[in-house]
């Protein structure tokens, strides 16, 4: 695996009030791998997510993309920089078709011409298998399209590290290999991808590496096999007493 460090953690921390959500959680992304976010409801996954993206600041510590801090851009310029993430509960513009909502996305996350935009947004809906669906009102769509067409947008930006919060939650067993093939397809591409899912049979099909966080700790980090292995996960998220 390349080891090139694409996004650096370190002493990440969270609280609102009192509260504290994340604590002192440190570790690296490397250029081009899947690196899969596994841990029990609450325990801060979403909240790191949001410090990536800059939809919330940390409390304390610092993330970096490559050489630069994030600290202080707004999310739009993360988007810039090369940052895109998926939304647990998908968003897109319910009035526009799937294209529509692709060429948004495009048009705020690049410097592309229009026509770039529609080419680079016509080959982002082959490549997330939408092409058919690229005049249907995004309203209409499948769940699985829904799951596509929110994976799009967020490849519509051109990232090149890219955040997958959950999208395999409420798909059958064949829609979730069909998502797994997706990923799987952007990371040969050349896309970084970190991916929180509690389907863990789809994180265990793509990811190069896992982190846990409990209660806002990271408790283990390393190769899926090992970490699942791992006697605390096997407790905190699995329930199994080793
Ligand atoms: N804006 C906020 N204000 C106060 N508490 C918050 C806020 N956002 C999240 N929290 C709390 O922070 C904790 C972690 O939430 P977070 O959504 O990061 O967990 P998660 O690991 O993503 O959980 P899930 O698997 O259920 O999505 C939860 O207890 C949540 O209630």
């Amino acid at each position: 695996m390349n080891r090139e460090v694409l996004l650096q953690a370190r002493n990440v921390s969270k609280r609102f009030g009192a509260v504290r959500v994340l604590h002192d959680v440190s570790f690296d992304t490397y250029r081009g791998e899947v690196l899969g976010i596994l841990g029990p409801n609450g325990a801060g996954k979403t909240t790191l997510f949001n410090m990536i993206s800059g939809d919330l600041k940390p409390s304390g510590g610092e993330i970096r993309l490559g050489d630069t801090t994030l600290a202080g851009e707004p999310p739009f310029r993360r988007c810039r920089m090369g940052i895109g993430r998926t939304y647990q509960i998908p968003h897109p513009y319910i009035g526009m078709t799937t294209f529509e909502n692709l060429l948004v996305a495009a048009s705020f996350g690049s410097g592309r011409t229009e026509s770039e935009s529609y080419a680079f947004c016509a080959q982002v809906l082959v490549d997330c298998e939408l092409a058919d669906r690229a005049n249907t009102s995004s309203g209409s769509l499948t769940l699985l399209d829904r799951k596509r067409l929110e994976l799009a947008r967020a490849l519509a930006s051109d990232p090149k590290l890219l955040l997958l919060d959950e999208i395999a939650g409420g798909l059958t067993e064949e829609e979730s290999k069909a998502l797994v093939a997706l990923v799987r397809r952007i990371r040969d591409r050349g896309v970084t991808i970190i991916w929180i899912e509690h389907v863990l049979h789809a994180l265990m099909a793509v990811a190069d590496r896992l982190l846990v966080l409990n209660f806002g700790e990271k408790i283990a980090e390393g190769p899926p096999q090992e970490v699942i292995a791992n006697a605390e996960v096997k407790r905190v998220y699995m329930g199994v007493d080793a």
